[in-house]
């Protein structure tokens, strides 16, 4: 589960790691400072790209890895893959409200099988996706670029919606994070903490580089420079 006490929270997603290598490459960047793994998933139905599903999940909890795993499903339907996703140690199950049939029966099944629950929302989805279900989640996902691709630059605009969500979530006044996923990198990560994202998903700007951990001690310089 999410650390609670930690401001904020630094998930790489592998969608841009080494995938002949994934475990050491997973404890690598663990090692090097990151709190959670993202773990992005696309059924080239959804979205235009198809990526990895449960098997992986359970074959990094086989190999050790301990820290929390925050399945992001790109995928239409999502309910039949919960169970599985569960069973195959995610901490945290995230999915599109277009996506589902029946929302607040996703998020509950998400929270009946013991993980976490969130609603991602693309660029152009409306948070008002949130007004009827904001007892049920636990992690709100801000998509900056449109899901699919790492490597795309960050949406502006998504500064603003940031600030929406951490409005209605002060409002709700519950501990509900806010990530921030699509173009993350160190100089537009302390813009992104001052729009309110807590949780912040960098694929390409960490993977790309050859030392992990300056990059990450990076963008938590980057975030000390804003506390
Ligand atoms: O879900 C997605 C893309 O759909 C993201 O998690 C990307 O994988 C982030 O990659 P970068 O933009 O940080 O390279």
């Amino acid at each position: 589960m999410l650390n609670c006490e930690q401001k904020y929270l630094i998930a790489p997603s592998i969608l841009s790691a080494d995938f002949a290598r994934l475990g050491e490459d997973v404890d690598k960047v663990l090692a090097a400072g990151a709190d959670v793994v993202h773990f992005d998933v696309m059924d080239n139905h959804y979205v235009p790209n198809l990526t990895i599903g449960p098997m992986v999940c359970k074959a990094l909890r086989d190999y050790g890895i301990k820290a929390p795993i925050d399945v992001h499903l790109m995928v239409k339907p999502v309910d039949s893959l919960i169970p599985q996703f569960a069973e195959a140690g995610a901490s945290i199950i995230t999915f599109h409200p277009e996506a589902s049939e029946h929302i607040d029966r996703t998020l509950q099944l998400i929270k009946d099988q013991g993980c976490q629950a969130g609603l991602v929302f693309n660029p152009a989805t409306s948070l008002s996706y949130l007004d009827h279900v904001m007892d049920k989640v636990d992690v709100i996902l801000l998509m900056s670029v449109n899901p699919g691709f790492g490597g795309q630059s960050f949406i502006p605009q998504t500064l603003e919606k940031l600030r929406e969500a951490k409005q209605r979530i002060i409002d709700s006044g519950r501990d509900i994070r806010l990530e921030v996923d699509g173009g993350i990198k160190v100089d537009n990560i302390a813009a992104a903490a001052e729009a309110g994202a807590d949780m912040f998903v960098a694929g390409s700007a960490i993977f790309n580089q050859p030392n992990y951990k300056s990059v990450i001690d990076e963008m938590r310089q980057q975030l000390e420079s804003i506390k």
